[in-house]
């Protein structure tokens, strides 16, 4: 089956799929020589006449040329099916860190971008090209069989037709449920991921025998609906095997009736059995080739979801020049949650470098949101979000992160070493400048006290970190960062006071020059701010210089 979308996708590799079809055609054109051949020696052994040994000389230097482009074959469709997965997962990869966070699913993107991609390796490297062997073997087999006998030429012909084209009616069907089986497999591995995510939770509220009995029942959904497709697959296989089956007997039958007649097609009829045998073995290695690359291709709905998204969040801009100054703009941005009235409105704000903004209000009033429109995780509906006077989408995607760093809530730490961790944003920082942000954000102690300092690998998101200390930890990465705008979105919230207060005190002092927005609920994350903005159901509702009073503390503006 050739899916249009799967073809687009190939993209890159069309030069490596054609010349695997070409090695296809070679080798299937040294069987044919090897089984002409054949057919010779044998009839010639049996008329005991002429000299056989050219003949055995010709067999062996095929076999050997034969075993040769076999060898060369495998190591081009391995390099064409890494070419294939790297291409696609950089793309998918590239559309899933645009989609906003809020709107991922981690276990069907990984389903998608994993197994999805991984099936479709064989579809592009064993069944196109063995598709294209299959237009051209096949074909030509055949004409040569009528060249030794016009009847058995026929047959293999009829029965050629029937073993490509029946099965293929069974293809648009095997897809459908295919696909339908593919979003039990997808929605699956996100309940896995989402369960494996939270065990503490489940475990906690008694939940984790309830979810696991949803997953098995789920997995065992799975595991029906797997075998049924099998069975499905079992009918076109089945199909295949018997116009095989079938057509090679009756091409014999009709060659041994020539024999039988004693028509001079006889002698042929050793060479007709061989040549059928070779007129059908790429129908079959098609067959095998499209079960190998089935699954990939019922993983196009997935692959298609996330490269479809949308073009206004994707598309990026051509300034790869980073921001320099740190002027933070927006002009009258508004933005709204999907199939949600809440979000920001009518926000105007100008922030000159160098300048330290609280932002304050209440839970929900958008101050996360404000976050999220700075670096870009969304785009804002109505209005502009400019830095340096130039319009953030206007910037790559690498240059507005060297511009803008949001250290989020919950930040996010990879299985590396706290060394490398901390060198996210700059991985040519020092050691010196490693640890002084380490210093800085007081986590002297804490990597200190970790089995190997800086060269601790951490556990998946630095699970083995408190809190509080990954906050820190979050907070010293983003110092490192070159970029003029840092944005910290309520980084202190799992700190007692005191170390609030000292971890503050060294971010004003590392970020002197820089353009530093504070999100926070208490105000004292916020006592270096020369001013604060107060959000209010996502509109801004007051303003004032210096760091937020305890007037609007005590007015229900910070809480
Ligand atoms: N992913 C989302 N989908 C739908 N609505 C959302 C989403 N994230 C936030 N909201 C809504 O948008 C509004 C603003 O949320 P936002 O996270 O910006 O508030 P916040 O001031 O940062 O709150 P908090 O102080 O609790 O973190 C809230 O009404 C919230 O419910």
């Amino acid at each position: 089956m050739i899916h249009r979308r799967l073809l687009q996708l190939a993209g890159a590799v069309p030069g490596a799929i054609l010349g695997l079809a070409a090695i296809g055609i070679v080798i299937a054109a040294l069987q044919v020589t090897f089984a002409i051949t054949a057919g010779s020696v044998i009839a010639a052994l049996v008329r005991g006449t002429g000299d056989p040994w050219p003949a055995m000389a010709t067999l062996a230097a095929v076999t050997v040329a034969r075993g040769l482009l076999v060898w060369v074959r495998e190591p081009v469709a391995a390099r064409a099916g890494a070419a294939v997965r790297i291409r696609l997962r950089r793309r998918l990869l590239g559309r899933l860190s645009a989609v906003p966070v809020a709107e991922r699913d981690s276990g069907q993107a990984a389903a998608t971008v994993i197994d999805g991609v991984e099936g479709l390796d064989a579809y592009y490297t064993r069944y196109l090209p063995q598709l294209l062997v299959v237009l051209v073997v096949p074909a030509a087999v055949v004409a040569l069989t009528l060249t030794y006998s016009t009847t058995a030429g026929l047959v293999l012909a009829g029965a050629a037709a029937i073993a490509v084209i029946a099965p293929r009616a069974w293809d648009a069907r095997l897809l459908r449920n295919g696909r339908q089986r593919w979003e039990r497999f997808a929605r699956l591995s996100s309940d896995y991921v989402e369960a494996l995510q939270n065990i503490p939770l489940l475990r906690t509220f008694g939940a984790a025998g309830r979810t696991s009995a949803r997953l098995a029942d789920d997995a065992e959904g799975l595991r029906r609906s797997t075998m049924a497709q099998l069975r499905l697959s079992l009918v076109e296989t089945g199909l295949s095997a018997l116009a095989v089956q079938l057509g090679t007997v009756l091409a014999v039958i009709a060659a041994l009736a020539a024999v039988v007649g004693g028509s001079p097609e006889a002698a042929a009829a050793v060479t007709v059995l061989l040549l059928a045998r070779e007129c059908f073995r790429p129908v079959q290695e098609l067959g095998a080739a499209w079960h190998a690359g089935y699954l990939g291709l019922t993983a196009v709905d997935g692959l298609d979801r996330l490269l479809a998204y949308p073009a206004a969040i994707i598309e990026d801009g051509t300034r790869s020049e980073p921001a320099r100054h740190g002027v933070v703009e927006l002009d009258d941005v508004g933005y709204r949650y999907p199939g949600t009235d809440r979000g920001v409105a009518g926000l105007t704000l100008r922030i000159a470098p160098g300048e330290t903004v609280a932002v304050v209000g209440r839970s929900g009033s958008g101050k996360s949101t404000l976050a999220r429109l700075l670096e870009r995780d969304v785009d804002p509906a109505a209005g502009q979000v400019l830095l340096d006077g130039m319009e953030l989408r206007g910037y790559t995607q690498q240059a507005r992160s060297r511009s803008v760093v949001v250290v989020p809530q919950d930040p996010v730490f990879f299985a590396w070493t706290v060394r490398d961790n901390l060198r996210l944003y700059r991985p040519a920082a020092t050691e010196a400048e490693v640890e002084q942000a380490a210093e800085t954000a007081q986590l002297r102690d804490v990597i200190g006290g970790l089995p190997d300092g800086y060269d601790t690998v951490l556990a998946e998101n630095a699970e083995q970190l408190s809190g509080g200390q990954r906050q820190r930890l979050a907070i010293a990465r983003a110092l490192l960062a070159t970029a003029p705008v840092l944005v910290f979105d309520e980084v202190t919230s799992a700190l007692d006071l005191d170390t609030e207060r000292r971890v503050m005190d060294g971010v004003a002092a590392a970020t002197s020059g820089r353009t530093t927005i504070l999100i926070a609920h208490r105000d004292t994350a916020c006592a270096h701010a020369t001013r604060w903005i107060a959000l209010d159901q996502g509109r801004i509702a007051d303003t004032g210089d210096g760091p937020p009073s305890a007037r609007a503390s005590l007015s229900g503006r910070i809480r």
